[in-house]
């Protein structure tokens, strides 16, 4: 995960192919508690996250967005109280690359740093 949270997203054209199993289990290893689903025929990888309540759900989506922007490489996000759940894909390629990896790890360093902010300041 160390790796992937410095990675930056590469370019991926429309055609590439989509990671092979094998690669997906080995990137899901330098994860934490993520899975790899599949919704109509496209592979994606997900995890949710806990809250307080609505408000810390907003403020980790509304952060989450700027990262997506920042990447120019978008999830799927489902806001709801008190958890907010993140899936990658890319949409390009109807599956998934090793970019929704990269930025899976980029959301679980910023629900991490979030954490320790709000432990901080108890
Ligand atoms: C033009 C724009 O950069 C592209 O459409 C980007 C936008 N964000 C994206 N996000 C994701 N998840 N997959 C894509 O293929 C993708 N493409």
């Amino acid at each position: 995960m160390q790796e992937l949270c410095k990675s930056q997203c590469e370019p991926c054209r429309v055609g590439a192919p989509v990671l092979p199993k094998a690669e997906q289990l080995q990137l899901l290893e330098g994860l934490d508690g993520w899975q790899v689903i599949e919704v109509d025929g496209i592979e994606q990888v997900t995890k949710f996250f806990d809250f307080k309540n609505y408000i810390q759900a907003m403020e980790f989506t509304n952060h989450i967005a700027e990262l997506a922007e920042k990447h120019g490489h978008h999830p799927a996000i489902l806001t709801e109280w008190g958890k907010v759940t993140v899936t990658w894909w890319t949409h390009k390629i109807k599956g998934l690359h090793k970019n929704d990896f990269i930025m899976a790890a980029h959301t679980q360093e910023i629900y991490h740093q979030r954490i320790e902010e709000a432990l901080a300041n108890i």
